[in-house]
């Protein structure tokens, strides 16, 4: 609804200007501009047939530099963003300057946990788009990065950066982004640019924050328009971590730790290391491998289950090497739990395919309903491909399902010990209601193990 039909709806402007306290003039330069300010939303709410959707379509951010058509840079213009399409949005550039990063831009609406966020392996490849307004309000510290290095590509927020206020930052968001090479853009309609991306799905981009503060459009779009895209790119070679043992557990862990150990071989195809964590707190005796390692080369190491990580790009891309892998552990019988990236894996092993996503899944809050048990869990994502439900054998069987757009959340085997979710349960950032997955993997092998006892007793 726009400005006009809002105001007829309200019985005209004088009734506009009543209910608000303001102006007829002022009603009138509303109806001009196109929009009418959110501190009189509330107001506005009270008239019957007028809901926040429709105050929502005249909204236009205030603080976002300037229209997106103009060439030249505005005034205090230091940084771009550029998008395939030719559209631009100046704003003010934070941490480092680059020579332009070019990827997919997505956005998230997780309200905290930038950092973990920041530091997913998983957004190699991608510019984040942050709907949540203000972004570095409370620094960074040295316990919430999930990586050690920052895979995404660059953010997008709409407010300036401001001075960290928290006991537990350590570093200011601008320095941290400097020693991580990486770019911010601020002052940004970030409402725009989601609506962009909801509307014309994932675009490609190119965020520009130059030291000479010198920009060539042209030529900046020129860059975004011929990156390749995401579809098709392998990205886990990038991020993937060289073997390690891995011994930490979860943040403030009270579970008793168990006396015996599952050992479980966790492929790292850009794991975040709370997925990690999660394992030690539940009680697995976690060995970390690259995911470009060979099914041998797993086995080698006599797992009792084998964790599938999450990770960035194409599972299609990732499946070349990693389905034959994935493919040996389970003709050697051994148990599988994959989580994202690792479940997309898993439905290729298993015989599926994927697709890319018109509209990807990233934040904290997306409902998920276990089919299994009619629950429904409130879940952290960030995905932009998908398992094609239609292309999975019968031997499978999907086990979640997304309550948001209806797609694929989840599946098991039915003839193998392997089953594994499109969601995060490891939250960081987001809520733990699926904490249990990690459980139902150690109870598998906890089964299995103690049917060799038996067995052998029986022998
Ligand atoms: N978090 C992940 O593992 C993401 C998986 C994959 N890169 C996707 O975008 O769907």
């Amino acid at each position: 609804m726009n400005v006009d039909s809002l105001i007829k709806k309200a019985g005209g402007a004088a009734e506009i200007a009543q209910l608000t306290g303001v102006t007829t003039e002022a009603v009138r330069k509303w109806r001009q501009a196109g929009m009418i300010p959110t501190k009189h939303w509330p107001a506005l709410l009270h008239v019957p047939g007028i809901t926040l959707a429709d105050l929502n379509e005249t909204s236009e951010e205030t603080s976002a530099m300037t229209h997106p058509t103009d060439d030249m840079p505005p005034k205090g213009a230091t940084a771009v963003l550029v998008l395939a399409d030719g559209t631009h949005f100046w704003g003010r550039g934070f941490g480092a300057f680059n020579d332009g990063a070019v990827g997919e831009l997505c956005f998230s609406t997780g309200m905290t946990g930038y950092q973990e966020t920041l530091t997913d392996p998983s957004f190699a490849g991608q510019i984040i788009t942050f709907t949540f307004p203000h972004i570095g309000n409370v620094g960074t510290n040295g316990d919430d990065d999930e990586a050690p290095t920052m895979a995404a590509l660059g953010l997008v927020v709409k407010e300036d950066v401001t001075a960290p206020a928290s006991w537990r930052s350590v570093r200011p968001l601008q320095d941290w982004l400097v020693a991580h090479k990486r770019a911010g853009i601020s002052g940004v309609d970030t409402r725009g640019i989601t609506r962009l991306l909801r509307d014309k799905g994932p675009q490609n981009a190119l965020l520009f924050h130059p030291k000479d503060g010198r920009f060539d459009l042209a030529a900046l779009r020129k860059r975004a328009a011929e990156w390749p895209g995401l579809e098709g790119m392998d990205l886990v070679r990038e991020v993937a971590q060289p073997a390690r043992a891995w011994a930490k557990t979860t943040w403030h862990n009270t579970r008793p730790e168990r006396a015996v150990k599952r050992r479980v071989v966790a492929l790292d195809y850009g794991a975040k290391d709370n997925i990690l964590r999660s394992l030690v707190a539940a009680g697995c005796d976690v060995h970390v491998l690259p995911g470009t390692a060979t099914g041998e080369e797993i086995l080698a190491l006599k797992p009792e289950g084998v964790f599938l990580s999450n990770g960035p790009a194409d599972p299609a891309a990732t499946a070349v090497y990693a389905v034959p892998a994935i493919q040996a552990v389970m003709d050697a019988d051994i148990p599988v739990f994959g989580i994202c990236l690792g479940h997309q894996l898993l439905a290729r092993a298993l015989g599926g395919t994927t697709y890319k996503l018109d509209r990807g899944h990233r934040g904290a809050n997306q409902p998920v309903k276990d089919l299994t048990t009619g629950r429904v869990e409130i879940t952290s994502q960030n995905h932009g491909f998908a398992v094609d439900e239609k292309s999975l054998p019968d031997t499978v069987k999907v086990t979640h399902v997304s309550l948001f757009d209806g797609s694929n959340e989840g599946l098991a085997s039915t003839v193998k010990e392997a089953f594994s979710v499109q969601y995060h349960p490891e939250a960081s950032p987001g809520p733990t209601d699926s904490f249990y997955l990690f459980e139902r993997f150690v109870a598998v092998m906890d089964r299995r193990a103690e049917a060799r006892t038996t067995s052998k007793a029986g022998a």
